[in-house]
């Protein structure tokens, strides 16, 4: 029997991949999946009603790259082909991503033409970034944040006002502690074995292109042809998970709800006891787990304090999440949102114009993120749905000019929700699987505190970690 912890969108998929493997290989492993609430799905939670959607965690998905195809075969094997609602490359929520610099929103370039002309909060067209790195001498380093690499090569106008806010977009983080190779691994690599990004870029050009083949399904093909940017879910992203878990029921994946497993006993290389929160001990021959790193530290901290003190390491934000429903339609203009970069000191991380980027909504619905790797410096120990809910409507006022108030809204703080890949974190993470690999324990690690915090790459890492598994073959 292998155990899977984590009824999110890692687990979920660990199970779907067993399943898959199972049929290959003509296995008949029994697969016990174990969430300690009474929901899966993780943070992808969306409420519902006529009128709009409140995502509370992400809310649409990237189609591109290996990981992003890869989702799409899942999806079409899942049977959601009909409820994507793609937004094309050529769509306001694809093209305006805005950020408020010195009280005032600029968009963002979104294409080429945009990179040679001055854009304000820029004093110089981006391109100019492009000189500064080729003038730039070699510095040899083993990891650094990715917020000294762009200004070391591109100048702190890019690291302030295009990097920090995105990187607040992807984990509510600071660019500061986030590690170079989160986002920039190969332009990093670039600069370390060629002295320069642009000189990278230049030899890499003349190098075969080298990576996993995937066999594409109609809708991953499709999603190429159309040129889609971004998708979300007819009826919100909870589809996903939903379906996902019934798809596992159906095919005999025993899931346990409201399952809370306390510690962790490895007996053998081929035995590990699980041990829930109502005295009973489940025997299996290997564990997945698809908790955040901090949960598993607690349950294996008695048998491996060694294992837990490097899991702990990996740090974790929480994020306030408001979402606003007015029923006056079109109140902002046609965009994805903005983002507030770190340096103007705002108690917002930024805002996404949900009716622009999601289809049947009527009226305007918005989400205002707070917090992140600021949420004690901003609201202190004692953040409450009422202090959250008057600060994004003070900055939403001042910012979009909005007058009237909410016909509908909803607060979540989504506590240690996205895990920080700070410096040295894939050196951490290394480190943590030769532990286990030292040794001979049954475990395996999958979700987003290792190898990616996006859905496609936690989906991928389900995959691929199972791939590697031999035990499995
Ligand atoms: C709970 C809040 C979340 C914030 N980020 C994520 C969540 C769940 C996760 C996330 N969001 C994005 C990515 C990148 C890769 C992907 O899967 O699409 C991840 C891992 C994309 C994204 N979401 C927002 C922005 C501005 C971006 C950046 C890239 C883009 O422009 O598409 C909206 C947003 N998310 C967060 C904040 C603070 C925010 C602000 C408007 C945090």
């Amino acid at each position: 029997m292998v155990a899977i912890l984590g009824g999110g969108l890692g687990g979920l998929s660990t199970a779907y991949y067993l399943l898959k493997n199972n049929v290959n290989n003509n296995n008949n492993l029994r697969l016990l999946l174990l969430e300690a609430t009474n929901y899966c799905g993780g943070w992808i939670k969306s409420i519902r009603t006529k009128d709009y959607i409140f995502e509370q965690g992400p809310r649409t998905i990237r189609p591109k790259g290996i990981t992003g195809l890869n989702t799409l075969n899942m999806m079409q094997d899942l049977g959601l082909s009909e409820h994507l609602a793609p937004i094309s490359a050529d769509h306001p929520a694809a093209k305006n991503r805005m950020i408020y610099v010195n009280q005032n929103l600029h968009v963002l370039p979104s294409n080429l033409k945009g990179v040679f002309q001055k854009n304000l909060p820029f004093s110089k067209p981006l391109i100019y970034a492009l000189f500064n790195d080729i003038k730039q001498p070699h510095k040899e380093l083993q990891d650094d944040s990715i917020y000294n690499f762009v200004e070391r090569r591109f100048g702190k106008e890019i690291a302030d006002y295009a990097i920090a806010p995105m990187i607040c977009g992807i984990c509510a983080g600071d660019a500061k502690e986030i590690s170079v190779k989160f986002l920039m691994k190969t332009l990093f690599e670039w600069e370390q074995n060629h002295g320069g990004v642009v000189k990278g870029m230049m030899r890499s050009l003349f190098k075969s292109k080298s990576g996993e083949e995937l066999q594409l399904s109609d809708l991953a093909k499709k999603s190429q042809e159309e040129k889609w940017n971004v998708y979300t879910i007819k009826g919100g992203l909870e589809t996903f998970p939903v379906t996902l878990c019934e798809f596992l029921k159906q095919n005999e994946v025993d899931v346990n709800l409201n399952t809370r497993i306390e510690e962790i006993e490895f007996v053998d290389s081929g035995t590990v006891l699980l041990k829930n929160s109502t005295g009973e001990t489940l025997k299996a021959n290997h564990v997945y787990s698809s908790i955040p790193a901090y949960s598993l530290a607690n349950l294996v901290q008695k048998q491996h304090p060694e294992l837990s003190k490097y899991l702990n390491k990996i740090p974790f934000v929480t994020v306030g999440i408001v979402n606003l429903y007015f029923a006056a339609d079109k109140l902002v203009s046609p965009a994805f949102g903005f983002l507030v970069p770190p340096i103007e000191n705002s108690p917002i991380l930024g805002v996404v114009f949900d009716s622009c980027c999601m289809p049947d909504q009527n009226g305007t619905v918005l989400t205002v993120m707070l917090g992140g790797r600021w949420f004690k410096e901003k609201f202190g120990d004692d953040a409450t749905e009422k202090k959250l809910f008057d600060i994004a409507m003070q900055e939403i006022k001042k910012i979009l000019n909005i007058k009237e108030n909410p016909s509908v809204y909803n607060v979540s703080i989504l506590n240690k929700c996205i895990p920080q890949y700070v410096i040295g974190h894939y050196e951490r993470v290394e480190k943590i699987r030769q532990y286990i690999q030292n040794n001979n324990l049954p475990i395996s690690l999958v979700g987003s505190s290792y190898d990616g915090v996006g859905i496609n790459d936690v989906v991928y890492s389900a995959k691929t970690q199972i791939k590697g598994d031999c035990i499995y073959k």
